[in-house]
């Protein structure tokens, strides 16, 4: 048999974002340093490794350095905290499918109730502290409010395309086009003016496919694909399908509605408020098992 007897690791996906989950419910698994640029680019190469847009540690706030900076006064009540990389080792802000794998992890270690699930609990992130609860359908997340950055836009394939920046926590640009977003070649990123995003930039390229008044209040369905700083295309990303729905309901002059936003990897809900933003979808383990130490050393 195969010696296997490395930390524990799973995989999984939200709506086929993928990620590496690392378990640390003491902070001695991943001691500061270890899981340094070039382990987390090892583990998320889709050769050498076990292939992830990214990593994300689930570990106490109280053993995360900057914890305190990135959470005030909510650092105690955030028990756990999302320490997500980019697969190129970078560190982001914020994840809106990981952070709803991450809840779906803490249930499924024990790690968390059902009941507090279902109250919903925050969770500590780089860009601040987000609440995250269990829905009927998978989880919601409560993203706080997008934030407008300005005007800016984007090189694909040497045609520009304007968009509007969005911040939910980390930044993106949002371009609403009328040219179906699959035919887009987005296998090199589009690039996007430095003195914009001097730390990089997530880019949707966004059809609105409809966006109408009902009974219910404004309605709205648009597809995206996203080409991720840290990472490239991915099939999906959670924060930026909040930003797009933001920016669709903006370009028609609206700022509240329930905008559906089909992504390659699936379908995400985003309920657009005055006050924040709760993105919902699901969240699936995909595996789980050890490391074996003639792959991690
Ligand atoms: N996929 C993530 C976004 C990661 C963002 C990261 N690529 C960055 O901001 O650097 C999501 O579901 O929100």
């Amino acid at each position: 048999m195969i010696d296997a007897s490395g930390p524990r690791v799973l995989k999984g996906h939200g709506t086929e974002n993928d990620f590496v989950v690392l378990p640390d419910p003491d902070g001695s698994v991943w001691p500061e340093g270890r899981l340094d640029a070039a382990l987390v680019r090892r583990l998320c190469d889709r050769r050498e490794g076990l292939g992830a847009d990214g990593v994300l540690r689930v570990v106490p706030s109280a053993l995360v350095p900057d914890a305190p900076g990135v959470l005030g006064e909510h650092l105690d009540a955030c028990t756990w905290f999302m320490d997500h990389r980019n697969a190129d080792g970078s560190y982001a802000e914020m994840c809106g499918n990981g952070i709803r794998l991450y809840l779906h992890v803490l249930l499924a270690e024990g790690l968390l109730s059902a009941e507090e699930a279902r109250a919903g609990v925050l969770v500590g992130t780089r860009g601040g502290p987000r609440r995250v609860g269990a829905a009927a359908d998978g989880y919601w997340v409560d993203m706080g409010p997008a934030r407008p950055l300005g005007r800016g836009e984007a090189q694909v394939e040497g045609r520009s395309y304007p968009g509007t920046g969005v911040s939910m926590g980390n930044p993106h640009l949002v371009c609403l086009t009328d040219e179906a977003v699959e035919s887009f070649d987005l296998t090199r990123a589009p690039a996007v003016d430095p003195a914009l995003f001097p730390e990089g930039v997530n880019v949707e390229l966004v059809n609105v496919l409809s966006a109408e008044e009902g009974p219910a209040g404004t309605t709205a369905h648009v597809r995206l694909r996203v080409s991720e700083r840290g990472v490239g295309e991915t099939r999906s990303c959670g924060t930026g399908a909040c930003a797009a729905a933001w920016a669709a309901l903006d370009a028609g002059g609206r700022h509240a509605g329930t905008v559906t936003v089909d992504v390659p990897g699936g379908r995400l809900s985003v309920e657009v408020g005055e006050q924040t933003t709760v993105l919902t979808g699901p969240a699936v383990v995909v595996s789980a098992g050890s490391f074996t130490p003639e792959w991690l050393g």
